[in-house]
């Protein structure tokens, strides 16, 4: 960590409220003025408001300004935009300010900056800035502050939101009772927990940090170093991949996966899990499918070893049937039971099994076969699906390998009904199934979470809608499992791989989807735009 520059490490904290609170308390203990704090925090978030809304362009400029110091800031900005020649309307719906706010706004009263009580006024406004409340709100808004906040929402101009887009909790991104919706937010010090909440994502539109010196003693002594909260950013998930490869090596030194996936059905999901096995570099991919897809899939995938299993007459994976008994566990079975790395460097093993995508539900006994083996398994779709009927935590907790889940929050709520009850708080729910079924578990969403069973929570800052859609699960099942494959990166801790995946899956969709638009991210294009990620990140 130390080996990392300090605008590095600032982007990979996250904060609660609590913390925030204890990390500002320490910095005045030691003796900086909280004046002297707001007047340099708000001379940052000057300078980038000027930078972004220049004064030729949007002339008035509205300021909601509420009772505490997000509302000093919000005054701090407005006398600084004054003295640079904007036209600032304030608004101010409580009388009753904080002492600091107080001083701030009789100075503006004294320049001759006007104020309302009512947000009407600010309507003729190109830009307005958001200070009514940071991560001090305790409570809903209400009354007359609600009503104006609600006309604000339907306005057209630009809304800068100081700190957070207020009404927004500060941790979990809830909306309470009602929140600006703003079109960029200015986070300041450190990321709030709530900017990687899905809930809150809507409200906070563009958003960016202003980081402005908190010492890292500081943060550290409140978070604990490492902390049990980490933003995964591209110098993060750069250290996780496996780049680059030594001169001298064989295929399988790179790492063996076996994936089980597809039925007659779910073709496509299981060439779309393959795509994404072969975007991860993994030495060598074993693929086992229903017999009658097997051709369709080599076709797809020539490098891959295609076993062609038994299966229903609906066309799902069937050991139950006779032809089974003597083959598929021979083929597949057999090496799933041996110790992962006992025979390392050699054919005899996986490194890991993927299994799932487009398995249906009839697959059952080829999971239990995959949850009875000791190597480490990543299980998705189908297979989270049998995994619940099987009961998760008992069933997880029998298990001798490590065990990696990857739902979305429907699969979620199948699989971990009691932790679902913390939702739509992700964060918490997701660190409480892993810690009860001592998996790793990535929940998928806007923000995807990973958490391990220590409680570690890692999470993915940046990702696009474009990837809702069907077979982007499929592709990032088979790039989670080709990475967990490879015994380089055996010696980092299983989470941190499982969010390289992450990080990875969710970059190759944002470059397709600027190159080719939301719409234009079906999952071939997303493993191409894998590779992509990869090139542009090599030194
Ligand atoms: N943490 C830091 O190091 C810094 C914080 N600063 C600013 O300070 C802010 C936090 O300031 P505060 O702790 O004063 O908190 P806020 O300014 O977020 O708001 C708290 C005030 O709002 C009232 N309040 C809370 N919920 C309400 C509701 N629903 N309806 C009406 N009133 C409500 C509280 O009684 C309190 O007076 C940050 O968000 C940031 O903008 C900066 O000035 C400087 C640096
Ligand atoms: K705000």
């Amino acid at each position: 960590m130390q080996s990392q520059n300090r605008r590095e490490l600032i982007e990979q904290v996250v904060v609660t409220a609590e913390q925030m609170r204890e990390i500002e308390g320490r910095i005045f203990e030691a003796g900086m003025p909280v004046a002297a704090l707001m007047e340099k925090v708000a001379g940052l978030i000057t300078r980038s408001i000027q930078g972004l809304y220049p004064c030729a362009e949007n002339r008035r400029v509205g300021v909601l300004v509420g009772p505490g110091h997000n509302g000093g800031d919000g005054l701090v900005v407005a006398r600084e935009l004054y003295l640079q020649g904007y036209e600032i309307h304030i608004y101010r719906p409580l009388s009753k300010l904080k002492e600091l706010t107080d001083y701030h706004a009789r100075y503006a009263v004294s320049l001759g900056i006007p104020f309302y009580d009512e947000i009407e006024a600010l309507y003729e406004c190109d830009l307005i800035i958001d200070g009514l409340f940071g991560f001090g709100l305790t409570r809903s808004l209400s009354g007359s502050i609600a009503e104006a906040v609600e006309l604000l929402n339907q306005w057209s101009q630009p809304v800068v939101s100081i700190d957070l887009p207020s009404g927004l909790h500060t941790d979990t991104g809830e909306v309470l009772g009602i929140a600006v919706r703003a079109t960029r937010t200015l986070c300041l010090g450190l990321w709030k927990l709530g900017f990687l909440q899905d809930q809150g994502l809507d409200y906070i539109g563009e958003a960016q940090l202003i980081d402005f010196g908190i010492p890292l003693k500081d943060i550290w002594s409140i978070l604990g170093e490492p902390p049990d909260l980490l933003r995964v950013t591209e110098t993060v998930a750069k250290q996780f991949l496996p780049l680059p490869r030594p001169k001298v090596t064989h295929k399988y030194q790179q790492g063996h996966l076996l994936l089980i996936c597809g039925s007659k059905q779910y073709s496509g999901a299981a060439i779309l899990a393959g795509l994404g096995a072969r975007a991860s570099g993994v030495g060598m991919l074993s693929m086992a499918v229903p017999e009658s897809i097997k051709l369709l899939v080599v076709s797809h995938l020539p490098e891959a070893v295609v076993i062609g299993c038994p299966e229903t007459t609906a066309g799902a994976i069937d050991l139950r049937s006779r032809y089974a008994n003597g083959f598929l566990p021979e083929l597949v079975l057999e090496k799933l039971n041996q110790p992962s790395g006992s025979d390392s460097g050699s054919y005899h093993t996986y490194n890991a099994i993927a299994c799932g995508p487009g398995l249906t539900k009839d697959a059952k006994d080829i999971v239990q076969g995959v949850l009875a083996a000791q190597c480490p398994i990543v299980l998705d779709a189908d297979g989270l699906n049998i995994l619940a009927e099987l009961i998760t935590i008992p069933t997880l907790l029998k298990r001798r390998g490590q065990t990696v889940l990857t739902p979305h929050v429907g699969e979620f709520r199948r699989l971990f009904p009691d932790s679902a009850e913390l939702l739509p708080d992700r964060v918490k729910a997701v660190q409480k199934a892993s810690q009860l079924s001592r998996s790793v578990v990535l929940l998928k969403g806007a923000r995807s979470a990973i958490a391990n069973p220590r409680g570690s929570v890692w999470l993915i800052p940046e990702s696009t809608p474009a990837l809702a859609r069907g077979g982007s699960g499929d592709v990032l099942t088979g790039l989670v499992g080709g990475l967990m494959a490879q015994p380089v990166l055996s010696e980092h801790p299983l989470e941190a791989i499982v969010a390289t995946a992450a990080w990875w899956h969710a970059q190759a969709g944002i470059l397709a989807a600027q190159e080719r638009s939301e719409l234009g991210v079906d999952g071939g294009t997303l493993a191409e735009f894998l590779m992509v990620v990869v090139r542009g990140n090599r030194e």
